[in-house]
């Protein structure tokens, strides 16, 4: 585990960048220093590692304090990525990858293999490793960056912006990729962001700093959502609070039901057997065609939109999905794509109201406008 113990951080000019900061970053997990530009979320990730060092207060690493241990020692100990992946332009891939490791002493030949083994984790192609930076893309390069992190398996990960300079689509995809490889190898990781939505998906933790490098709120990404600390915290998650913390409950517990899907070959009397005023109409495996309103003879279906996928999807991805469709019907599916019910938006209306109360939150009065302006 890393603590951070009171630490203030003082440049020559007299600018505090960090404030009598505390923090306890639990081990194996994502933590994510988040917060407007210049509160101190730079300067605190490199505290960790030392590239720059604390006025007052201490940091331990596994109970040690980091002051105390040979700077070489522990940035070995740490991988960092930055912005824009910060890569040697004049080594290949395979090279820039291999680096921390040759450093180490290792041979040509088992460092080439990391490096290859690395590529693979990354999601990077093979046929990539002779290359030079400049011929890859942002989000390659990025991938990179994070391989040469992980090179000589370090536990713990310090991430600055690492995705910030690509495309919301890359993007995306490298979030999604730093999840899947995270439940793989368990990092230690300390994520920078001034991203609130990138810090409420990958933070088992989340640290939101204010100006002046203090610390507004440490929670996870859901108590953050239901119960902000303050107006700053309040107004820096945005807009759509409410609704983005659906994703943190799980559609599993949603009642669907199963009367108003029909297979396309059904006979008639079955059309009408049901009171609900659409119908899902499936075809002979099961897996959606559209919807038909009760009693049309209009042989068109409209879309049946999006599915969802109960228990996989998240309440969220459930409302969205009624809300998208014409009949405000959701569609639940599984794996193969085979309809298991249809819910609709009252229901998961219901749903919504009986997750809150489950998780005892939002109970507070809504803080007036005099207050937010205070705060
Ligand atoms: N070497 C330095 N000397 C003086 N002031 C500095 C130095 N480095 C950073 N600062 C100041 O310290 C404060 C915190 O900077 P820091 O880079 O840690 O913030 P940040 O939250 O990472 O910002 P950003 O999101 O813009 O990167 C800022 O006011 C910055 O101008």
């Amino acid at each position: 585990m890393i603590r951070i113990d009171s630490v203030t951080k003082r440049y020559p000019d007299g600018t505090v960048a960090v404030d009598r900061l505390s923090l306890e970053i639990p081990d194996r997990s994502i933590t994510v220093l988040v917060g407007p530009s210049g509160c101190g979320k730079t300067t605190t990730l490199r505290m960790i590692n030392r590239m720059v060092e604390p006025t007052e207060g201490t940091i331990l690493l596994d109970g040690e304090d980091v002051q105390h241990q040979p700077v070489t020692t522990l940035r070995r100990s740490m991988g960092y990525v930055i912005q824009n992946a910060g890569l040697f332009q004049h080594r290949t891939i395979a090279d820039n990858i291999a680096t921390v490791p040759r450093m180490l002493g290792w041979g040509k030949q088992r460092a080439r293999e990391r490096a290859a083994e690395l590529m693979e984790r990354v999601g990077l192609d093979a046929s990539l490793a002779g290359r030079y930076p400049y011929q890859l893309s942002g989000g390659q390069q990025q991938r990179v960056g994070v391989a040469r992190a992980l090179a000589a398996d370090p536990p713990v990960l310090l991430m600055d912006e690492p995705f910030s300079a690509v495309d919301p689509v890359v993007r995306k995809g490298l979030q999604d990729e730093l999840l899947r490889l995270q439940d793989e190898l368990g990092k230690t990781i300390v994520f920078v962001t001034h991203d609130i939505d990138e810090a409420i998906k990958l933070g088992t933790m989340v640290a939101v700093l204010r100006e002046g490098g203090r610390l507004a709120q440490y929670a996870p990404p859901a108590a953050l959502l239901s119960n902000p600390a303050d107006a700053f915290v309040e107004d820096f998650l945005g807009a759509d609070r409410g609704i983005r913390r659906l994703s943190f409950f799980t559609s599993d517990a949603l009642e669907l039901t199963t009367d108003a899907v029909v297979p396309a070959d059904a006979p008639a009397e079955r059309l009408t057997a049901t009171k609900a005023p659409y119908l899902l109409v499936t075809d002979a495996d099961g897996r959606p065609l559209g919807w038909r309103e009760r009693g049309s003879d209009d042989d068109r279906l409209l879309s049946y939109g999006r599915p969802f996928r109960p228990g996989t999807d998240s309440l969220r991805a459930a409302l969205d999905c009624a809300v998208l469709s014409p009949t405000g019907w959701a569609v639940a599916v599984d794996a193969d794509g085979k309809v298991t019910g249809v819910v609709s938006q009252q229901t998961i209306g219901e749903a919504i109201r009986a997750a809150h109360t489950a998780a005892g939150a939002d109970t507070a009065p809504a803080r007036g406008e005099d207050e937010k302006v205070a705060g």
